[in-house]
């Protein structure tokens, strides 16, 4: 296929989707590394931030190693031409939060909400406009609602400024179809006014294939993190996300031989782990749990000693979203308990 498809604009997310799978590790030096990388491959946006978003270093996600302002202004600083995101949920991180983030230098506002739930970002867009920056929504967990009523949630955000807005399969848990339809209904309801977006992870090895599905039903805006560092078995690999569509006749702007060096030469030194789907990431698609809800689980197994993906198939079942990382450990005591009836 020729270069007919148009142009898709990835944004890489290893600094801030891979913070989860670092436990929020990330130095200067590897955000400069990163950067340095990807910003030279050509990649246009860049989002750095804890896993959760800004603010989002507490006792509840887990404390980041490094300020994140300080690694927002070194990414800044460290990009020729690429642009800085953050993510921000509302409620997790505050207007004032997006403020420091964006004298730091960063000019995109990613706003993550809920996918039922986008009226709670409203404030975070005015402000994000106010300031300046190029906004985007990002409505987490979207398997769990209908393509209608997500479009609905869509539209909301795109009412309150949003220039693009993401389906987000927080899970790894859509199947082809699921991504398609999803993205065809909000480029029908919000297409002519804003773009529409997808980030796909790969509990069920779909990130590649779902992302691919989204950009031939309408999707401009695709993200993915290097060597999928990233929430339970990690996001779609950049570097392969770009070659795939280059293969296919999109044009990214991004320099594929580049990308594959940053992922082998510059983050696969530093993985704690490659991100892998193994059973508990496996669950974690199969059942629709947040990615990032992985950590919590493997370290209340450790803990309570009861396995991890039996605790992730009951959050799924529960329908547990962000923000209730306290009830794995509730998961936990109950299957510890029903061990204890049972013996
Ligand atoms: C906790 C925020 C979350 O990691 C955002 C995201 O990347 C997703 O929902 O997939
Ligand atoms: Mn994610």
């Amino acid at each position: 296929m020729t270069e007919e498809n148009g142009r898709i604009r990835i944004t890489d997310s290893t600094l801030r989707d891979g913070s989860h799978a670092m436990a929020h590790r990330f130095t200067e030096e590897q955000v400069r590394g990163v950067v340095h990388a990807l910003d030279s491959a050509g990649v246009e946006v860049i989002e750095v931030a804890h896993g959760d978003g800004l603010g989002g270093s507490s006792f509840n996600y887990g404390f980041s190693l490094e300020d994140e302002i300080k690694l927002i202004a070194a990414a800044v600083d460290e990009a020729k031409t690429a642009r800085i995101a953050v993510l921000l949920l509302p409620g997790v991180g505050t207007v004032e939060d997006l403020r420091r983030a964006h004298d730091a230098g960063a000019s995109v506002a990613r706003i993550a909400t809920h996918c039922t739930e986008a009226d709670v970002s409203l404030q975070h867009f005015a402000a994000a406009r106010d300031l300046g920056m190029e906004t985007v929504g990002f409505l987490m967990l979207s398997h769990r609602i209908g393509p209608a009523e997500l479009a609905r949630q869509a539209r909301i955000m795109v009412d309150g400024g949003a220039q693009c807005v993401y389906v987000v399969d927080s899970a790894g848990a859509m199947v082809l179809a699921d991504a398609q339809a999803r993205v065809r209904a909000l480029v029908e309801e919000i297409g002519h006014e804003a773009q529409v977006g997808f980030h796909g992870h790969q509990n069920l090895s779909l990130g590649v294939a779902n992302s691919v599905l989204a950009a031939q039903n309408g999707a401009r805006q695709i993200d993915g993190a290097l060597c999928a560092l990233g929430a339970g078995a990690g996001n779609a690999p950049t570097e392969v996300v770009a070659a795939t569509f280059e293969r296919l006749g999109y044009t990214t702007g991004v320099d594929v031989q580049g990308v594959m060096a940053a992922a082998e030469d510059v983050v696969r030194p530093f993985l704690p782990r490659l991100p892998f789907a193994d059973r508990s990431a496996i669950t974690q698609g199969y059942a629709g749990v947040y990615s990032s809800f992985l950590l919590h689980a493997e370290r209340a197994a450790e803990r309570y000693g009861v396995p991890a993906h039996e605790i992730l198939q009951r959050v799924g079942e529960a329908g547990y979203v962000g923000g209730q990382e306290d009830m794995i450990i509730d998961v936990a005591l109950r299957l510890v308990e029903e061990r204890e009836r049972a013996s």
